[in-house]
């Protein structure tokens, strides 16, 4: 199943905040046609109303075998909005779901059984081409569906497949949330260079071009993350001062991120209950 498919079929979107609105650019951008998408959202950005303008179909229901409807509201929001699609279930409509949280076997217990559902795990990055997306199909998700979502997902950046849908709540706590950890990170590298005496101003443009410069060099690099590491560090020097406080196995990076990505994937688990 090609793009033009959904381009004849039809593509809903339930939910398009943050998350539906970089995977719908993105959409848009690799040749997705306005006049196929139909998006239900009861609080529409600006963004999206100028679409609507231009022809994509805004809170007036979906098309009558939509190729695939994306799923993109809070899993707090799931109840309410999970039943405007009970029609199309058990059909050949793909259902993608990105909801942290919402299980295939949810989804199967609204849907029905015989509905063809991918979950998925995106990340904000892909509002810039660089998102990493994890996914996963029932059993009722075809080859080519599953192909579909992956071609879709990867207009948006790379793609995962996962083996077991239980590994998804460890990937929202690593790749999922982890976009939030890193801009936290500008945060607390940008205070604690005002701390040394730093204009905030100053402090926050060099933590950002760091940290940007960093990941870039980590994507570009052939090295692995210990090397580049290690390139950075001389010997007696200042930057392994600083590693000494973050390598501490009691107080440093590792155990405070175990503890975070831990805090993330049991949130998951307990929003799939
Ligand atoms: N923001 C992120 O970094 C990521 C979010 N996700 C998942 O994406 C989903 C959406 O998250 P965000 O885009 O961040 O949230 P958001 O709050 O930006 O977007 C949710 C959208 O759903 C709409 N909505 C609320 N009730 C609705 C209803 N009954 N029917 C249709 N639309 C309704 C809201 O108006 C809003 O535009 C969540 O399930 C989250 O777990 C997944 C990966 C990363
Ligand atoms: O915070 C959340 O629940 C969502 C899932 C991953 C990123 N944002």
């Amino acid at each position: 199943m090609e793009l033009s498919e959904v381009n004849r079929r039809g593509l809903g979107l339930l939910g398009c905040g943050k998350m539906g609105s970089a995977l719908l650019e993105g959409w848009l951008a690799r040749g997705l046609a306005l006049s196929a998408v139909w998006v239900t959202d009861p609080h529409p950005s600006d963004w999206l109303r100028g679409l609507a303008a231009k022809g994509l179909r805004l809170n007036e229901g979906l098309p009558a075998s939509p190729a695939i409807v994306l799923i993109a509201v809070k899993p707090q929001m799931m109840a309410e909005a999970l039943p405007t699609l009970t029609a199309l279930g058990n059909g050949s409509t793909l259902f993608l779901s990105v909801a942290a949280g919402t299980s295939i076997a949810h989804y199967e217990s609204v849907l029905g059984a015989g509905t063809p559902i991918v979950r998925a795990m995106p990340n904000t990055p892909a509002a810039v081409g660089r998102g990493i997306t994890a996914l996963i199909g029932n059993a009722h998700a075809s080859a080519e569906q599953l192909a579909l979502a992956e071609t879709l997902l990867s207009a948006v950046g790379q793609t995962v497949r996962l083996e077991t849908e239980a590994q998804i709540d460890a990937v929202t706590g690593v790749s999922g949330s982890g976009p939030a950890y890193v801009f936290h990170l500008i945060e607390a590298l940008a205070a604690a260079g005002e701390a040394e005496g730093l204009p905030p101003a100053l402090a926050m443009q060099l933590a950002r071009a760091t940290v940007t410069g960093a990941g870039e060099l980590a994507h570009r690099a052939p090295d692995s993350a210990e090397q580049l590491r290690v390139n950075v560090t001389s010997p007696g020097g200042t930057t392994a001062a600083a590693l000494k406080v973050l390598m501490d196995p009691e107080t440093g990076f590792s155990p405070l991120l175990r503890r975070a990505v831990k805090a993330a994937a049991d949130r998951g688990r307990e929003l799939g209950q």
